[in-house]
């Protein structure tokens, strides 16, 4: 269980971000987080997955160096995590080996490992850059509007396999959108980041 327990976050500018927030999640378990623009969910998940520090609280994880984080983060934007100039193949390989049977699960095609970034669609590149964050096999996974750029059909076809998979292997994961619909359909839980700031939110 990750346990996520009175975070609160200075902006840059001394004005504060959020304050308190917690959450629990548990592997195997999806949880949806919905909420207004600017209301800090990005740097949370950023926080919780070890790219900020927060100004206080616990998270219950050890990142080590040299090592994934145990909760990993995927971006709303692929082609801003990825480096244009690379090849897929080094793109892929700077996260971990190539694993055949997972470049299938992501629908990977191997003739993709020789473009460029700029050579894919905006839903094939967000494969890879789910590819990437799976061959971590971390424990946790937060979905940071995935797919709001998407048509729907490369929207379904993401999230019919990507929850199928973490389902499969136990994974916790977490789907920030500002589609409720969405949200509702795809979670076992869905909570408002406001909600979160409340004392009785974890035990
Ligand atoms: N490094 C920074 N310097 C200044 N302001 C920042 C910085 N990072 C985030 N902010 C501000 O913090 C606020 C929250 O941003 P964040 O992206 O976390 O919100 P969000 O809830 O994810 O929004 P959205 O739903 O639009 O993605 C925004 O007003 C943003 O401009």
């Amino acid at each position: 269980m990750l346990k996520v327990k009175n975070i609160s976050y200075r902006l840059p500018n001394q004005h504060m971000l959020f304050e308190k927030v917690s959450l629990t999640m548990k592997q195997g378990y999806i949880v949806g987080l919905s909420g207004d623009s600017g209301l800090g969910k990005t740097t949370f998940a950023k926080i919780i997955s070890g790219y900020l520090q927060a100004e206080e609280g616990e998270i219950n994880w050890q990142i080590r160096k040299h090592e994934p984080s145990p909760v990993q983060l995927i971006w709303q934007h692929p082609e801003q995590a990825v480096n244009p100039r690379w090849r897929i193949e080094k793109i892929i390989k700077e996260a971990g080996e190539l694993d055949q049977s997972l470049l299938a699960a992501c629908n990977i095609p191997t003739e993709w490992l020789h473009r460029y970034p700029s050579q894919l669609s905006g839903g094939q590149l967000q494969r890879v850059c789910i590819y990437r964050c799976l061959v971590t096999k971390p424990s946790y996974i937060i979905a940071d509007e995935i797919t709001t750029m998407l048509d729907p059909v490369a929207q379904a076809d993401i999230w019919k396999w990507l929850i199928h998979y973490v389902r499969n292997k136990q994974i916790g994961l977490m789907i920030i959108c500002h589609d409720e619909l969405l949200l509702e359909k795809l979670c076992d839980d869905v909570i408002h980041f406001r909600d979160l700031m409340k004392p009785t939110a974890v035990d």
